[in-house]
């Protein structure tokens, strides 16, 4: 999927190159009238092939809208975005489960649009259900499960998605600390299994600093890459170790310049 837009050609759609996930080149963004204050000014970032990349930034600094961005689901007012491959699968904070479907069922929602036969369907769910370790859980209703299995049951159900960039927006914000220390875990050990690229966004420093390979700083208004790091602390990694401590301290120290920078509590 691509999409290219610019200031002198408002049109798009060229094959796309290997050799990354997702690439981004110049790109801004502006809600309402061209010429007032973009939410996004500049953004070059490229996400390799099966690289995990966490967008940091303080609230409003424009990471949602970053993602929807390269989730096609708006458009950018100029600059380019190059997805490679499928439609990238998408996962929010809240897991948007249909309630009046079980979990496999809300997986095999998925695989059929997907494309992939009704026959298969069931055997797919159910191994995509093993995956986030919630095998047996087929026949679960949504109201059934508690917020982590709901989390689980909305990664099984990107997962079933056709697009190997999995795009994620706060996913484990809304739970509590255990268990989002346990759905880290999985995470990396999910990642590491199946190759997907992941483009995750935070506020969380020590979330970003336990699961990515480069923690990328956005600042705010307008929304620029301010800074970049690559994490080589071994996988897995544990939040509350040595090592993501200090660099979560150094990422801090920068994230409050940022938002000293813009006024910001
Ligand atoms: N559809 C829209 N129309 C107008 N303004 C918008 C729209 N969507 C987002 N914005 C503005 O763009 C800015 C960035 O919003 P965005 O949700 O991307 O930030 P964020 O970094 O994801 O914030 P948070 O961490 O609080 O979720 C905000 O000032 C927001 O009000």
């Amino acid at each position: 999927m691509t999409q290219t837009i610019s200031e002198a050609t408002p049109t798009a759609t060229t094959p796309v190159d290997t050799g990354f996930a997702v690439r981004l080149d110049q790109v801004t963004k502006i809600f309402g009238r061209r010429g007032g204050t973009p939410v996004l000014d500049g953004i070059d970032l490229t996400v390799g092939p099966g690289e995990f990349v966490c967008l940091l930034g303080a609230s409003g600094c424009g990471k949602s809208t970053l993602l929807n961005l390269i989730a096609d689901l708006d458009r950018p007012t100029s600059g380019t975005i190059e997805v490679s491959g499928d439609r990238p699968a998408l996962m929010f904070q809240d897991h948007a489960l249909f309630p009046w479907l079980t979990a496999g069922k809300n997986i095999e929602l998925a695989l059929k649009l997907r494309g992939v036969p009704r026959e298969q369907r069931r055997a797919e769910a159910d191994a995509l259900l093993e995956l986030v370790r919630l095998g047996g859980a087929y026949g679960k209703r949504v109201h059934e499960l508690s917020g982590g299995m709901r989390q689980r049951v909305a990664l099984a159900r990107a997962l079933a998605q056709a697009g190997d960039l999995l795009l994620m927006d706060e996913p484990f914000a809304a739970l509590d600390a255990i268990t989002r220390d346990v759905l880290h875990d999985e995470l990396t050990r999910i990642w590491a299994e199946t190759g997907r690229s992941v483009v995750f966004v935070t506020h969380n420093v020590r979330e970003a600093v336990r699961l990515a390979q480069r923690v990328v700083l956005m600042s705010s208004r307008p929304g620029r890459i301010a800074r970049e790091w690559t994490i080589d602390i071994p996988q897995p990694r544990r939040i509350e170790s040595a090592g993501v401590s200090d660099l979560s301290v150094e990422i801090t120290d920068h994230l409050r310049g940022e938002i000293r920078r813009h006024g910001r509590a």
